[in-house]
């Protein structure tokens, strides 16, 4: 097997700033080329605190206590901020919830996307030839009169589209799409689902799609990551997760609402009960008090229970037959 572009590495970030809150507890993940990796769960599951850390961007209230996260080997979390910044944008690019957030309101879209290609030594007229060419891939229609446009001047569909085409510029090796269709209405969010399933097919690298949207997971990713309180409960290949699942939260993610994975409904159903306080993470089974499989022994921290090579679930109970 080739070796990881990405590997989130036993992750643990705290955040420091209303006391101390464990955003992240023991995450691990793996991105190989040509991988599109799904990471699901609820609001407030860790799914922004891994994307930022992949992409070096964690608030400065974040404190990364353990682990490493891994681009072709080398620990970025470790490297000169220097270096972060090159990585940043070249080899590993990041596709906003909110496009308005990747733009400057006052500069046209043609000069933010020259300056996004500040390290290429291409000339003016390659970096302006390479943003039209991206443009078009990325469905718009009019490539030169985009470039001439301000970012308040295309709708939210467009500006999302010119987002995509912004994070492709440098040809990046790591895509991260954070929440990627959440701010859309239905019709644009089918769209660019359509438009990253078909930008999947000749890229190269590796693609992580954070999303509350089981939706989108079943039609864009190969493998899926299940976050829950911080830690990754369930790892698997697409199909199993929805037709195999293994830990009780996706499978109560799942039997919420199993007929509405195409639908564009922008939340995942809801569970009944609270996910935990990390300020106070428990110490045994963080989904226990919600889960109907609970027995006592799920107050003990529970096993990484491997179900088959590419498949795992963080369970007291997930060893026996599903
Ligand atoms: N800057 C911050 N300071 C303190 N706590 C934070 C900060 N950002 C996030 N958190 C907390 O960290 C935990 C994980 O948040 P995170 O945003 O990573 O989850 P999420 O799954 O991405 O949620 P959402 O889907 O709502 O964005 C939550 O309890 C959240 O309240």
């Amino acid at each position: 097997m080739t070796q990881p572009l990405l590997e989130i590495d036993a992750l643990n970030v705290t955040y420091t700033d209303h006391g101390k809150l464990a955003a992240l507890r023991g995450a691990s993940l793996t991105a190989r080329a040509g991988e599109v990796i799904g990471i699901v769960g609820e609001s407030g599951c860790g799914k922004s605190t891994l994307a930022a850390s992949v992409i070096n961007l964690l608030p400065q209230a974040a404190q990364v206590t353990s682990g490493a996260v891994r681009y072709k080997g080398a620990d970025i979390l470790t490297l000169p901020p220097e270096a972060q910044r090159s990585l940043r944008g070249q080899d590993i690019a990041m596709i906003f919830q909110d496009p308005m957030t990747a733009f400057n309101p006052v500069l046209t879209i043609g000069a933010q996307l020259l300056d996004f290609q500040h390290a290429s030594p291409a000339s003016r007229a390659e970096k302006l030839a390479r943003a039209r060419t991206l443009l078009s891939r990325v469905g718009m229609p009019d490539p030169d009169l985009t470039l001439r446009r301000y970012p308040h001047q295309l709708s939210g569909g467009m500006r999302q589209r010119v987002a995509i085409a912004a994070a492709l510029l440098m040809n990046p090796t790591i895509l991260v799409a954070d929440e990627p269709t959440t701010a859309l209405d239905v019709t644009m969010e089918a769209q660019i689902i359509h438009l990253l399933r078909d930008l999947r097919r000749d890229y190269q690298g590796a693609i992580l799609v954070i999303t509350h949207h089981l939706g989108v997971v079943a039609e864009l990713c190969d493998r899926v990551y299940v976050m829950y309180a911080g830690e990754v409960v369930e790892e698997a290949l697409v199909d199993d997760l929805f037709h195999a699942p293994r830990h009780p939260y996706t499978q109560a993610l799942i039997a919420c609402d199993p007929g509405h994975f195409t639908d564009a409904t922008p939340i995942l159903p809801t569970i009944p009960g609270r996910l935990p306080d990390l300020r106070n993470p428990p110490t045994g089974c963080a989904f226990a008090a919600r889960c109907p499989l609970a027995e006592p022994i799920c107050a003990n921290p529970p096993p990484r229970v491997e179900i088959s090579p590419t498949q795992t679930a963080l369970c007291h109970k997930a060893g026996g037959r599903p």
